[in-house]
């Protein structure tokens, strides 16, 4: 797989989220999450987030990534279905790591301060 065809997964998985939306609950773990609503959502993001950061403790411990990988994508799914949730997709965030091309980390942060 290409660099450019990863990006398209993130594409794929915004409109299937978005297909989800309308899907019955009983068959769809997405279309379950909306209907349990954003709170269970962001519990789901913690909780993912939370697992990311053991595995990566692990890893470096071990030397083994593969359970923080699996970790990392779990918290990638969830977040996605929170800005699902909200009306936003993958695009407005790869847009504005885009916007942060030109940047330095230290001017962003300074940027960020000023608003
Ligand atoms: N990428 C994912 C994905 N990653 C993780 N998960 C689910 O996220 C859940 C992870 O939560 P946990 O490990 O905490 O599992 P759990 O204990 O069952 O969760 P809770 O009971 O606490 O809610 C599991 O049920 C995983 O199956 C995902 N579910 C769906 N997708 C994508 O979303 C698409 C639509 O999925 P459906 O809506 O189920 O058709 C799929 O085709 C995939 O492409």
């Amino acid at each position: 797989m290409t660099a450019t065809d990863k990006l398209d997964v993130l594409a794929e998985l915004s409109r299937i989220l978005e297909e989800r939306k309308e899907s019955d609950d009983d068959k769809s773990y997405v279309a379950s999450l909306h209907r349990k609503g954003l709170n269970k959502i962001l519990e789901k993001v913690g909780e993912e987030a939370v697992e990311t950061v053991l595995a990566a403790k692990d890893a470096e411990t071990s030397g083994d990534n593969r359970d923080v990988i699996y970790e990392t994508a779990d918290l990638w799914f969830h977040s996605l279905v929170m800005l699902s949730h909200l009306g936003e997709d993958a695009s407005a965030v790869l847009s504005e790591l885009a916007r942060r091309f030109d940047m330095s980390g230290l001017e962003e942060k300074a940027s960020r301060n000023k608003h």
